[in-house]
C-alpha cells in the first residue's frame, strides 16, 4: 500500500471535470475552476478533488500517514496530453530546415527523396537499441514539459519489419517509461521509392499484409494516413481506413494539411476518430466534421514551422467542432515536444481562448486517443496525472510564453519531475 499522495493550496485547481464526450462550443470554456484547491490521492488514483478546506475536513486525520505537497498559489491541471506525435525515429534533419529557409518546400524536399524518405532511410537503418534510447530522450522532454500522455504513430519504414520496430519500440517504452503510449499504424505515410509509380500495389500490401500483422500482434490502437495530393487519394486513403476498421484499428486522418482534398468530408464519412492538420479544410468538411462529431486535432506549431497560416480553430469551434491540439511531434515539420508552447501558439495564432486552448490539451485530447475514462482530467476514479505550473492562473499560462512553466509532474501518482 502506497502513502497516499495530498496537493493542497492551488490558487487554481484546473479540473476539466464532468461531461461525457469531447467538448463542444461553449463546453470547451468551462475548467471545472476550483480556487485554493486540493487534490487527495491514493495508488495512483485520484480519491476527492474540492477546496483545500473540503478536504482538510474529509481527511486531515489522515495527514500524517500521507505525502504533503503544498502548490503554495500555484496553477494545478491534469497532466497534458499529446494525441498526434511521431516521436520515434531515426536520426536528423536539421539541413532540410535551412533549405526550407532558403525557400525549399516541404513537399518539394519530400519529393527529391528527402523528408520523410530521409527519415525512413535513417529509421530503417537503425537498430532498435538506438530507436529505444532516442525515443526514451523525447519522452523525457515531453514529461519535463508536462505531458503524461502521447499517442505514437509508426511510418517511418513503410515496410513491414521497420513499422513493427517502430511499434515495438513504443510498447516498451510504454512498460517501462512514465508516459503512457498510445501507438497508431500509419504505413501509408509517404509512398516509399520502390512502390513509385505502383501506389495501389503498395495500398494493397498495407491493406493484406501490414495491418493484420499489426493487428494481431496488438500492436496499435489506431490506423492513420497522410491523404496528400501526390500522397495517397482519398479513395486510396478511404480503402486503408475501412480495412483497418475490419481488424480493430480505429480510423485517424491526415487531411488537407497542404492543399485541400476532401480529407475533412472523408474523415466524417469513415466515421474518423480524428482529424488531423486541417489547415486547408473546407468550410463544407468542416461542417460535415461537426455533423459527425470527429474531433479536429489542429497542430499550430507545424504551421509556424512550415510558415504556413495556422488551421481556421476560432472557425471550427464555432461551428461546433470538438477541437483538440497537439506538437506533431516530427523529425521535419514540427520538431517540439512542447504543449506548453503549442496552447500558447493555439492562442496567438488560431485565436483559441486560454480556456479553450487547456480543453484541448486535457479532456478533448484524451477524447482523440481513447483515454478519455483514464486521464485528462482531475476527478475520482482517474490516474492521478498532475502537474503544478509556476503560475498563478491559466491565463498566465498562456500570456507568458515560450517559457516552460512545470513545477513539478506526477504520472499515476508518481512523482516524476
Ligand atoms: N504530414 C505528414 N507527416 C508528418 C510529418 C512527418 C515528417 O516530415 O517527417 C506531420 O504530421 O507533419
Ligand atoms: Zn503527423
Amino acid at each position: 500500500m502506497r502513502r497516499p499522495l495530498w496537493i493542497k493550496h492551488a490558487a487554481q485547481l484546473v479540473t476539466v471535470a464532468g461531461g461525457k464526450g469531447p467538448r463542444i462550443g461553449a463546453e470547451m470554456s468551462e475548467l471545472g475552476l476550483i480556487e485554493d484547491g486540493s487534490v487527495w490521492v491514493e495508488n495512483g488514483e485520484i480519491k476527492a478533488v474540492g477546496t483545500t478546506a473540503e478536504l482538510e475536513a474529509q481527511f486531515g486525520e489522515w495527514a500524517e500517514d500521507a505525502d504533503v505537497y503544498e502548490a503554495k498559489g500555484r496553477l494545478v491541471t491534469p497532466g497534458l496530453i499529446d494525441p498526434h506525435t511521431h516521436f520515434v525515429y531515426g536520426g536528423s534533419r536539421e539541413k532540410e530546415f535551412e533549405m526550407r529557409l532558403e525557400g525549399a518546400s516541404y513537399m518539394d524536399i519530400m519529393n527529391a527523396g528527402g523528408g520523410i524518405h530521409a527519415t525512413a532511410r535513417m529509421t530503417r537503418k537503425a537498430t532498435e537499441e538506438e530507436l529505444y534510447r532516442q525515443a526514451e530522450r523525447r519522452l523525457d522532454s515531453f514529461l519535463r514539459h508536462g505531458v503524461t500522455t502521447v499517442e505514437g504513430k509508426s511510418g517511418y519504414g513503410m515496410e513491414l519489419q521497420t513499422e513493427l520496430k517502430q511499434l515495438n519500440v513504443m510498447k516498451q517504452l510504454n512498460e517501462r517509461h512514465p508516459v503512457d503510449i498510445i501507438p497508431t499504424f500509419m504505413g501509408a505515410h509517404a509512398v516509399p521509392p520502390e512502390f513509385k509509380g505502383r501506389e495501389d500495389d503498395f495500398v494493397r500490401l498495407i491493406i493484406d499484409e501490414m495491418i493484420p500483422a499489426v493487428a494481431a500482434d496488438q500492436l496499435a490502437v489506431f490506423n492513420d494516413v497522410f491523404c496528400e495530393v501526390g500522397v495517397y487519394t482519398p479513395e486510396q486513403s478511404r480503402r486503408i481506413l475501412e480495412a483497418g476498421k475490419r481488424h480493430g484499428l480505429a480510423p485517424k486522418i491526415h487531411a488537407d494539411e497542404i492543399e485541400p482534398y476532401g480529407g475533412a468530408e472523408l474523415a466524417a464519412e469513415v466515421g474518423a476518430v480524428s482529424a488531423e492538420h486541417l489547415l486547408k479544410a473546407s468550410v463544407e468538411g468542416i461542417r460535415q466534421m461537426a455533423a459527425a462529431g470527429v474531433i479536429a486535432c489542429l497542430l499550430p506549431a507545424t504551421a509556424l514551422y512550415l510558415r504556413e497560416e495556422a488551421a481556421q480553430g476560432r472557425e471550427m469551434i464555432d461551428a461546433g467542432v470538438p477541437v483538440a491540439i497537439s506538437t506533431d511531434c516530427n523529425p521535419g515539420s514540427s520538431p517540439t515536444t512542447s504543449m506548453p508552447l503549442v496552447m500558447n501558439l493555439a492562442c496567438i495564432s488560431m485565436r483559441m481562448t486560454p480556456a479553450e486552448a487547456l480543453v484541448a490539451a486535457t479532456i478533448n485530447a484524451a477524447h482523440a486517443i481513447g483515454m478519455q475514462d483514464k486521464a485528462g482530467s482531475i476527478e475520482p476514479g482517474k490516474q492521478a496525472d498532475l502537474v503544478i505550473w509556476n503560475v498563478e492562473n491559466y491565463q498566465e499560462l498562456q500570456y507568458l510564453f515560450g517559457i516552460n512553466h512545470v513545477g513539478a509532474v506526477w504520472k499515476k501518482g508518481e512523482k516524476v519531475i
